[in-house]
């Protein structure tokens, strides 16, 4: 198990955990979530003792890491694959690893089976592809055989085949009674890997919970519900029934109506007393990745804005201010045409022209802050029930 209290950790000004407690418990696979720079790697090396925290304190089995008799044995981990010394192979560099730490070298060549690299167990991993590289950052973690395991980002540059291997290594990792933690921005892969899931955003702790519960309160579930197509008279009906019942309904690209603020049998007791048949009524939940952005949208730190390609854009020859009547019309150099205006849009420069956005903010990929506000970690140190002070850390 691990467990934090009250972690926190500034960088000069910089808060990038600010008082975060949670337990990571063994049985099940915990995903670790948040935005970029949301403080994830450097929680997983608080916990591994490569950080220091500014306050706070974080346990593996109630030791700090290195309180931890024979740490590797016990605790292994994945946090930069391309932390490997790449003049090494792949078998030496398992081996010096092993060395260190008293453990057997036909390990080694049991780990490099169990993630897939015995074939190339004696090429040098500088010559390794991104996915040798996690697949060789895996084994080492396994090396030890340890009850609890930290993987950041374990999938990163993974094929469809590796992805699959990956997440059921954690299921079998985790169902063995061992404690996996485990990073990563890919939501549809957490879904199906994870089953508990720890969110941060801006370094602070954000939602503790099941996949299930998370998706459940971070989601507006909905019904699908379908009229016959051929009369379109009884989806209005149906629309009108559902707003005087209290609900909403909005219509799908499909014809469809999307209902929310009803039950499934609500919906259907209103078609049936509205004498309208129904081709469709089917429930429906977010997935993951529709919860999570809802809960983060707030926290995002980078934003990519519409590009506007400013100075890129070939400019239309200059119109003369005034043309002397009947004076022959310039004709722009080649190059220089501007394009025709779209069908029903005025040319550039008419009333009602074309201009570029004002708020390329919100134009850009990521919806529109208008969830939960931010957290904001002060930049001063907090005064938490659990902070501790660096100089009191045993290690
Ligand atoms: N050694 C450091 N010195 C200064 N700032 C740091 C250092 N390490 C991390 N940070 C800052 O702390 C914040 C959290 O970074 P961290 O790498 O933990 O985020 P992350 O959630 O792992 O991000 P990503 O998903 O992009 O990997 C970021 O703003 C980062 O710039």
């Amino acid at each position: 198990m691990i467990e934090a209290y009250g972690l926190t950790k500034r960088y000069g000004a910089k808060t990038a955990v600010y008082n975060l407690s949670f337990q990571v418990r063994p049985g099940t696979v915990t995903g670790f979530l948040g935005p970029n720079g949301s403080g994830k790697s450097t929680t997983m090396r608080m916990i591994l003792g490569l950080d220091t925290p500014t306050s706070g304190q974080v346990t593996i089995g109630g030791h700090r890491f290195r309180g931890l008799p024979n740490a590797p044995r016990q605790v292994g981990a994945l946090l930069d694959a391309k932390a490997v010394h790449g003049g090494r192979t792949a078998r030496n560099h398992l081996l010096s690893l092993a060395q260190l730490s008293g453990i057997p070298a036909r390990r080694v060549d049991e780990v490099l089976g169990v993630v897939g690299l015995q074939d190339v167990a004696k090429k040098r991993s500088g010559g390794f592809s991104l996915g040798m590289g996690q697949r060789l950052g895996i084994a080492a973690a396994l090396l030890g055989d340890p009850q609890v395991l930290l993987f950041d980002e374990p999938v990163n540059g993974l094929d469809p085949e590796g992805i699959l291997w990956v997440r059921n290594l954690m299921k079998r990792l985790a169902s063995e009674g061992r404690t996996v933690f485990v990073s990563s921005h890919l939501m549809s892969e957490m879904a199906q890997t994870a089953e508990h899931l720890i969110v941060i955003g801006r370094g602070q702790l954000m939602a503790d919970m099941s996949v299930s519960e998370f998706i459940a309160r971070n989601s507006v579930g909905f019904a699908r519900v379908r009229t016959p197509d051929t009369e379109p008279e009884q989806r209005e009906k149906l629309a009108t029934a559902v707003h005087e019942a209290g609900g909403q309904a909005q219509p799908e690209e499909d014809g469809a109506l999307r209902v929310t603020g009803l039950a499934l049998p609500q919906i259907s007791d209103l078609a049936h007393h509205a004498g309208l048949r129904l081709w469709e009524l089917s429930p429906h939940q977010a997935s993951l990745e529709e919860a999570y952005m809802r809960l983060t949208q707030g926290s995002v730190d980078y934003r990519s804005t519409v590009d506007a390609r400013a100075g890129l854009q070939q400019q239309p020859a200059p119109v003369p201010a005034q043309m002397p009547p009947g004076a022959p019309a310039q004709m722009p150099a080649p190059g220089q045409m501007p394009a025709p205006p779209a069908p029903g849009q005025a040319a550039p420069g008419a009333p009602g022209g074309w201009a570029p956005p004002q708020d390329a903010q919100h134009q850009g990929f990521g919806p529109a802050p208008q969830g939960p506000p931010p957290p904001t970690p002060p930049a001063s140190q907090p005064a938490s029930p659990h902070a501790r002070h660096e100089g009191e850390d045993a290690r």
